[in-house]
């Protein structure tokens, strides 16, 4: 499979590199966060707003398109960059994580995922081949192979007979994917619960299919943080460096900074838009949230040393007025400033590389993390 990947510049002292994804709609700088676009948007923000605000790449779900309004409606009105004006690269995940976080009454079946809608209760079966049709329907850029997430907690036979299924499904999503998907990139996904040796055997064989890159899936579904990192650590061990690694619905800046130093390359998460909307800011100094009414009278930006379009306009004050208000406003400019957070956050990571000061990076952001609140 010709190279998709460029490794640019590596970590001496981790595991951390930069490097270059090549998709049919442009380059992606990684390490790179994905803003999640569940329903063909990214809540609350246009197209323009999203990619001024730096990013490249954004996910969709295949499970809520696929619902609502239909991958052949999309299909229809050009696919899903046209549909939802987005010319730049777009990663869809295949439905296994939201069929079993989403749907009701799923029903894991060797042919596929047996489920009822969680709109209006209408039963499907989603297949690893109808999970590639309905993703070259919305014509996105990398497709993901269908899997089941196990739960957490989970037995070791069951995390192991899943696992297994999970192989055999990405057997199929890769050939179904080989029949008619070439114009896009293909990722398998490794799982194996939270079992050392069932994520190594499920790296393993998943790194042995033929896949442009590799997702570690089914962590950050409960499990401790120190359980995530083994689990993360032992799926890395088995995967070739030389392709890329997408650490699936992770996650919080320390994850990501502790992922990227085990050599992931891609992320993706709804923590920054989710926790807009409910208040919650991310800043340079730890977390705010705009309910307490500490920053009633606070005429301060909500970081200080943020230079997005709402800490240059608008205080802690305004935005807890409109919070508590609840007008819509709101909604807008704390999602602006929280993703301007989380990409500039993996600017500054992939600076850090590319200067040989990543481990200077790490430790002044756990030294600011620290700091109280201001
Ligand atoms: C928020 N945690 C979280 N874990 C995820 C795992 C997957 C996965 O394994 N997909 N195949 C997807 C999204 C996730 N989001």
């Amino acid at each position: 499979m010709a190279s998709i990947f460029q490794i640019e510049k590596k970590c001496p002292q981790t595991g951390a590199r930069t490097g270059f994804l090549f998709t049919r709609r442009g380059v992606i700088e990684t390490p790179v966060f994905m803003p999640v676009g569940t329903q063909a948007s990214v809540k609350t923000l246009t197209p323009e707003e999203v990619s001024g605000l730096g990013a490249r790449i954004i996910l969709a779900n295949t499970y809520h398109l696929f619902l609502r309004p239909g991958h052949e409606l999309i299909a229809r009105h050009g696919g899903l960059h046209r549909f939802m004006n987005w010319p730049r690269s777009i990663l869809t995940d295949s439905g296994g994580y939201q069929v079993f976080s989403l749907a009701k009454l799923c029903k894991i079946e060797e042919e596929g995922a047996r489920f009822q809608s969680h709109l209006d209760g209408q039963e499907y079966l989603l297949t690893p081949e109808l999970s590639m049709e309905i993703q070259a329907g919305l014509d996105s850029d990398i497709r993901m192979v269908l899997d089941t997430c196990i739960p957490y907690p989970c037995s070791y036979d069951e995390a192991k007979r899943l696992t297994e299924l999970t192989h055999r499904w990405e057997k199929r999503s890769l050939l179904a994917w080989q029949k008619n998907h070439r114009e896009s990139l293909v990722f398998g996904i490794t799982q194996g619960g939270m079992f050392e040796d069932l994520r190594r055997y499920s790296a393993r064989v998943i790194a042995n299919f033929d896949f442009h890159g590799h997702a570690i899936g089914g962590l950050s579904v409960g499990e401790p943080h120190d359980l995530m990192i083994e689990m993360l650590e032992a799926s890395l061990s088995e995967l070739p460096e030389e392709k890329p690694r997408y650490l699936m619905g992770v996650g919080t800046p320390q994850d990501i900074l502790e992922a990227v130093s085990r050599g992931v390359d891609m992320f993706d998460c709804v923590l920054p838009t989710r926790n807009a909307r409910r208040g919650t800011l991310f800043t340079s100094f730890g977390k705010i949230s705009l309910k307490q009414s500490r920053y009633k009278d606070d005429e301060r930006p909500i970081d200080p040393e943020c230079q997005c379009y709402t800490c240059r306009n608008y205080s802690r004050a305004y935005l807890r007025h409109l919070f508590m208000a609840g007008e819509l406003l709101v909604y807008r400019l704390n999602t602006i400033h929280n993703l301007h957070f989380y990409l500039c956050f993996m600017e500054g990571i992939r600076d850090a590389i590319r200067k040989g000061r990543f481990e200077e990076f790490k430790k002044h952001y756990y030294e600011r993390k620290e700091e109280s609140e201001c």
